[in-house]
């Protein structure tokens, strides 16, 4: 199956039970869902399972980051579970990221591998407390060109970073970005985050949503409202 939607779901629940409620009410033509660090660490490869057998696509967002020979296996043990989309972080360095993409290649996996950049929780105060001098943007662009360059299909990055990616990397190289808040959302531990239609709009391909759906009082209706939100755009 392959679906127009940018929209992506984050299942950030406790419990498999908690993920496929919500999953339950969601049309998986119209959205993909996203499995993040704690659904995984609590529930492990049956949710994927689950998710599967309603019929969505899957990005596994485990962030991999470690020696070359261990995320190679790990994104290995992803994609041979069928998950549409796994990601690694760019900051494990070109030999991570190619020993994982020749990996995937080398047993014809075909599932789609990105690289975080930048976390969207941090701003030019969190990255100079770990040694990066430079603001936000111009590490995004590094670590951009560094995950084309070792032959990521695209990376995760803010909607902020997102047209300047477009003119650097190509449309065709995928700008995953979360940190999407509807105007009336809190921002949360999110820092640089942007609207649904103009993250759209400035060449985002696709956009991770969590709490502003899955805490919504009504999930459904928040969905509803942002689905019409993006064809306005
Ligand atoms: O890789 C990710 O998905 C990710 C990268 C990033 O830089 N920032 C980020 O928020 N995420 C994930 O995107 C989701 C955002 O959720 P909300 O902030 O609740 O909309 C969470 O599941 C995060 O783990």
């Amino acid at each position: 199956m392959s679906i127009d939607s940018p929209l992506i779901i984050a299942l950030d629940y406790p419990s498999l039970d908690a993920a496929l409620c919500l999953a339950d009410r969601l049309d998986p033509a119209r959205c993909r869902v996203k499995v993040g660090k704690e659904l995984f660490t609590r529930s492990g490869p049956e949710v994927i399972e689950a998710l599967h057998g309603r019929g969505f696509e899957v990005f596994l967002d485990l962030k991999f980051h470690d020696i070359p020979n261990t995320v190679a296996g790990a994104v290995q043990a992803a994609a041979e579970q069928g998950v549409w989309m796994v990601n690694v972080h760019a900051g494990g360095g070109r030999r991570m990221m190619e020993a994982a993409r020749e990996r995937l290649e080398h047993h014809g996996l075909k599932t789609h591998l990105i690289a975080v950049t930048v976390l969207t929780s941090m701003e030019a105060g969190d990255l100079a407390e770990v040694g990066i001098a430079e603001p936000p943007a111009s590490q995004v662009e590094r670590l951009a060109r560094l995950a084309q360059e070792s032959g990521m299909h695209g990376v995760v990055c803010s909607a902020q970073e997102s047209s300047r990616l477009r003119e650097l990397c190509g449309e065709a190289f995928l700008k995953v970005t979360p940190g999407i808040r509807p105007r009336s959302a809190e921002q949360g531990d999110q820092r640089r985050v942007m609207s649904p239609a103009d993250a759209m709009a400035a060449g985002s391909t696709h956009l991770v949503i969590g709490r502003p759906v899955t805490r919504a009082e009504d999930p459904m209706a928040a969905l509803e409202t942002l689905q019409r939100e993006l064809t306005l755009a």
